[in-house]
């Protein structure tokens, strides 16, 4: 019996595993293809295509699809038993980078995966393959994931118009996204950000002086501190407000705290259920129920602030000097209350874990590779100033090694092992036919840790990004992805950024960062998380 169970769930992972890619986006398949052996002879007979462009001669020449390296496809179970212990890999489904590791060394750069009833699932080590289908993506690019909250937005039906942009696809997306993006990615508007976000890490190092222990250690749980971080820095854009979520006397039913508890427990609870059996979109269970509660607080709380910015837009003087806020620029584009209030949630779900963890690993890099953390402090103490100098807008663009410091450390902890595109036309990749509907993961984490790519590619080399140094990498571009690409890549980019810069100066300032324990690699969850306590030490430099 207990066999079974795990069995069950073994199966149930794997299923989610390979359609589940953990990106900041993570959503079930659903794109309506036909079945996987129709699509196999659609395939061989050319799908009904008119062979004369080029693309066709290519597919014409293209091996079909049956013949891409695969393990054995099982009657019922596809391919999915390969992570079944002893018989298959057996490899923790918080490992998936493991997984990867392994599939590359049996089957090579390319394989798919059979799920009994699920379009196919294609995985590519292969760059070349990434530019092809983003390149060649049509204007509303799909992607698998989150599939908890969309089906928490269809059942609040009178809240929501549509999944929101991170769960969402189709007309619905580009409807909030074509409203949302120029705000979010004009420089301008995010540089607005730079003093407050700068307040926010300021506070952020008085915390870290306060909860230090007496060796400069942080507690094991310090990543919940910088979700706190990170949960401000966001906040401060999605609800046009400061929560407090630093403040060291926060009262357990303040409005921050509870945001804080909410976003734990949506985190916790999306990716357990995503993970794991999808018993839930059958049944209520305990831990969807409490999932739609924080999300419901989330709800509440966004429209809360969503309000109130209109009612302050509606007393703003017109010849008001002051330039409108990301939220405020949202409704001048004429987005509704309710898109308006998706969107400040799913910068919420974005924007917390993705942040703090990437920060986490930066931090962890410096404090592994000290004469590299002095080169960066160097050119702060240059290009910023000494503590108590801030970060102005001009002074980020003079910034180049923290920059490729950034760039450097998400190549090696991205915050997912890939992205994902379900393809809306039949593509030739790595020379294999694929049918229109296919998943395709393109697995950047594994191809960053290639030497081919990136000679001595497991080392913390922030010089390979910084143009004209002899160890300037010439990769690929599209080997390293960090934010995606494209119209669906991500919209929180500039702010992300801005909240890392902001806060590795401040602490590069006050701080010598050491670490003395193990080396800390990825958990693969929704979003890559930490695998060990973030024990770090911060010493005050003088
Ligand atoms: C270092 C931090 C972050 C990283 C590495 C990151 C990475 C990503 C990636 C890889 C995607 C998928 C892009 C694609 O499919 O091409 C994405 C999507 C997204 N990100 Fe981020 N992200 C970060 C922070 C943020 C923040 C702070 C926000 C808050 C605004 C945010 C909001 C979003 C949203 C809303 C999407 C979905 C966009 C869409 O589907 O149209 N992200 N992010």
């Amino acid at each position: 019996m207990m066999a079974n169970i795990n069995l069950g769930r073994r199966l149930g992972v794997f299923y989610q595993q390979h359609f589940v890619i953990q990106t900041c986006i993570v959503r079930r398949c659903k794109a309506s293809v036909a079945s996987p052996s129709a699509v196999l002879k659609n395939n061989t007979s050319n799908n009904g295509r008119d062979h004369s462009t080029t693309e066709d001669v290519e597919w014409n020449n293209a091996k079909p699809f049956d013949e891409m390296p695969s393990i054995r496809v099982l009657p019922l179970l596809g391919t999915s038993w390969g992570l079944l212990p002893i018989v298959g890999a057996g490899i923790p489904v918080d490992r998936v980078l493991e997984l990867h590791k392994l599939r590359f060394k049996e089957l090579g750069y390319i394989w798919r995966d059979t799920i009994p009833g699920a379009p196919p699932l294609i995985s590519t080590a292969r760059p070349e393959d990434a530019e092809k289908v983003l390149r060649t993506e049509g204007k509303f690019p799909d992607r698998p994931g989150f599939e908890t909250l969309k089906a928490y937005r269809a059942e609040r039906i009178d809240q929501f118009t549509s999944a929101g942009i991170l769960a969402g696809g189709g007309e619905p997306w580009w409807n909030i996204r074509s409203k949302a993006q120029q705000p979010f990615l004009k420089t301008k508007n995010v540089n607005n950000y730079v003093p407050v976000l700068g307040q926010i890490a300021q506070e952020f190092i008085d915390r870290i002086r306060l909860i230090r222990q007496e060796n400069n250690e942080m507690k094991p749980d310090f990543v919940n501190e910088m979700y706190r971080w990170a949960l401000e820095s966001v906040g401060v854009v999605g609800f046009n407000t400061r929560l407090g979520c630093l403040d060291p006397n926060l009262k357990p039913d303040s409005e921050a705290q509870k945001m804080i508890s909410a976003a734990n427990l949506s985190f916790a609870a999306v990716n357990e259920l995503e993970y794991g059996l999808p018993v839930w979109k059958y049944i209520s269970t305990p831990k969807l129920r409490r999932l739609y509660e924080a999300q419901d607080f989330f709800t509440d709380t966004a429209l809360k602030y969503v309000k109130q910015t209109i009612e302050m837009m509606k007393h703003k003087p017109a010849d008001s000097e002051e330039d409108p806020s990301i939220l405020e620029e949202f409704f001048i584009r004429g987005m509704s209350v309710k898109d308006a209030t998706v969107m400040v949630i799913d910068m919420l779900m974005a924007g917390i874990d993705t942040t703090s963890h990437t920060t986490s690993f930066l931090l962890y890099f410096l404090a592994r590779n000290p004469e590299k953390q002095e080169k960066l402090r160097n050119e702060i103490l240059t290009v910023v100033g000494p503590k108590g100098k801030l970060v102005t807008p001009g002074a980020l663009n003079e910034l180049h090694y923290l920059k490729a410091c950034i760039k450097e450390s998400l190549r090696l902890r991205p915050a997912a092992v890939g992205n994902a595109r379900i393809i809306d036309k039949d593509l030739v990749l790595s020379g294999y036919r694929v049918p229109k509907g296919s998943l395709v993961i393109f697995l950047h984490q594994l191809m960053a840790l290639m030497d081919e790519y990136f000679p001595n590619a497991e080392a913390f080399v922030p010089e390979r990004w910084i143009k004209g140094d002899p160890l300037e990498s010439h990769h690929h571009k599209y080997v390293v992805l960090p934010f995606g690409f494209g119209t669906r890549m991500c919209i929180g980019r500039r702010l992300a950024e801005l909240e890392m810069w902001q806060l590795t100066t401040k602490i590069l300032q006050n701080f010598k960062v050491e670490y003395h324990y193990e080396d800390i690699g990825c958990l693969s969850r929704i979003v890559n998380a930490p695998d060990q306590p973030l024990r770090f030490r911060f010493i005050d430099l003088d």
